[in-house]
């Protein structure tokens, strides 16, 4: 049976403590063998070891939310509002997205993905199918969905399109040798009729998967819910089926008191996405105020058009900072509450067996070189992950027991190769759309 040696390192524990450990990973389930006091004369000969010395073994980072061929639009279009954004930019680029481009962006994600050390995402887009290929050659670990709207479509076409939803779903969960999971992924509460939406629910409920959606992400969102029909988004949502064991909201910005309490109340979870919400000038999720109430917090950058990095080591960052903003208090989202956000947490909305450096947990991890004069001196690890660090400074990266990264370089994946065909693609892109 193969076994991977994460050797010579520290390792951060799932309650936040930092010993001199090593890490032994069963290779053939993938899973987490021991996390155990150096051996310091082994006498097995493990098949493949990882020299962690100098590092800390972390739980690979989670990205909860996100479009990820949307890297191919990185820069694409910035400065602007949700709704204007959206629809004077990215939609009208996103009608001449082919099934290549998508599978080059999503490539593209993969490689920066692996490089900063994020071993799980979860993807609402179109082409899904290409995008489960990129998954599953990358050896990342991901929640996918087909996205869908209403607006501006045809209904027979928007229905067609919930059921490409519903059917990708159904025929893609627990592929790539168990590492790909799905949803069913109505775009929002406002973008997708309630007719659809109802429906949506009800076949995800079919077919037994869970459901992602953008919620009360803009003012602009909330608004027409409550004039037209007097309630907040959260309670349409739960009358239309959604707050369901597995469903997970994106945003959850503009969220009142009733609302939070209705989210803990039920088993659905939230995905925070601070920098995309302060890029759109969308505002400050109450993540505080959420996490008291009990609510499970991922963390997610959204797509990369919004953001406009998929590194989860600054979204950690944002999250403490915007928290405090928020708050209006400076102990509120403090550095192990937002690495939590992005490992336990994640891995929770995502419903991943993930997010826990732990015997028994799946083999997801990266480790991060401390060796650095912005990781010097060595008061508090945690909060150098939240504070200090970045996903350049992760020398190793595992997902599901397979070695994605070693040395920064990836293993998987031809990084050269596929950021020089992201370039040539983006270019052509633009042509087209012009
Ligand atoms: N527009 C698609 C379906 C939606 S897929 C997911 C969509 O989310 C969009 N998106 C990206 N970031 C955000 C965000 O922050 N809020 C809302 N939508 C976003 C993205 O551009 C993409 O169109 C259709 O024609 O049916
Ligand atoms: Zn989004």
């Amino acid at each position: 049976m193969p076994t991977l040696h994460i050797a010579n390192g520290r390792v951060l524990h799932p309650d936040h403590s930092v010993t001199e450990s090593d890490v032994l990973v069963d290779q053939s389930t993938g899973t987490i063998e021991s996390v155990a006091d150096p051996d310091p004369d082994p006498d097995t000969d493990p098949a493949e070891t990882l020299d962690a010395e100098g590092g800390l073994v972390i739980p690979g980072l989670i990205n909860a939310h996100g479009h990820a061929a949307m890297a191919l639009l990185r820069g694409y279009a910035d400065d602007k509002p949700l709704d204007a954004w959206l629809q004077e930019d990215i939609w009208p680029a996103e009608g001449e997205l082919t099934a290549e481009d998508i599978r080059i962006g999503t490539e593209l994600a993969a490689v920066e993905m692996i490089r900063t050390g994020t071993t799980g995402f979860a993807d609402m887009y179109f082409e899904e199918p290409h995008v489960a290929g990129v998954v599953e050659a990358s050896g990342l670990r991901a929640m996918l969905g087909h996205g869908f709207v209403s607006v501006g479509k045809d209904p027979e076409d928007a229905r067609a399109d919930m059921e490409k939803s519903v059917n990708f779903a159904d025929q893609y969960d627990n592929l790539g040798g168990g590492r790909i999971s799905t949803a069913v992924m109505p775009h929002s509460l406002t973008t997708v009729n309630e007719e659809l939406l109802c429906d949506a629910v009800e076949r995800a409920r079919e077919v037994d998967v869970p459901v992602h959606i953008h919620a009360n992400e803009t003012t602009d969102e909330v608004d027409p819910i409550v004039d037209e029909r007097g309630v907040r988004p959260l309670e349409y949502a739960e009358e239309i089926g959604l707050l369901e064991d597995g469903d997970f909201l994106a945003h959850c910005v503009h969220v009142d008191d009733e609302e939070i309490e209705r989210l803990a109340d039920s088993e659905a979870t939230a995905v925070h996405c601070p920098a995309s919400n302060a890029k759109l000038a969308s505002g400050i999720a109450p993540v505080q105020a959420m996490l008291d109430a009990g609510i499970t917090v991922g963390l997610g950058t959204d797509g990369a058009a919004s953001n406009n990095d998929l590194d989860m080591f600054d979204e950690i960052r944002d999250a403490a900072m915007l928290g405090k903003l928020g708050a209006e208090d400076a102990a509120a989202v403090p550095a192990s509450a937002a690495v939590r956000m992005a490992t336990e947490g994640s891995a929770a909305a995502l419903g991943f067996d993930a997010g826990r450096v732990e015997a028994g947990a799946t083999a997801d991890l990266a480790v991060v070189d401390l060796d650095a004069a912005h990781l010097t001196p060595e008061h508090d690890l945690v909060s150098h992950l939240a504070y200090a660090a970045s996903g350049q400074d992760v020398r190793h990266t595992v997902c599901d027991g397979q070695v994605l990264m070693e040395d920064q370089e990836i293993q998987t994946m031809d990084a050269e190769a596929v950021k020089e065909r992201a370039e040539e693609q983006a270019a052509d892109l633009v042509e087209r759309v012009a």
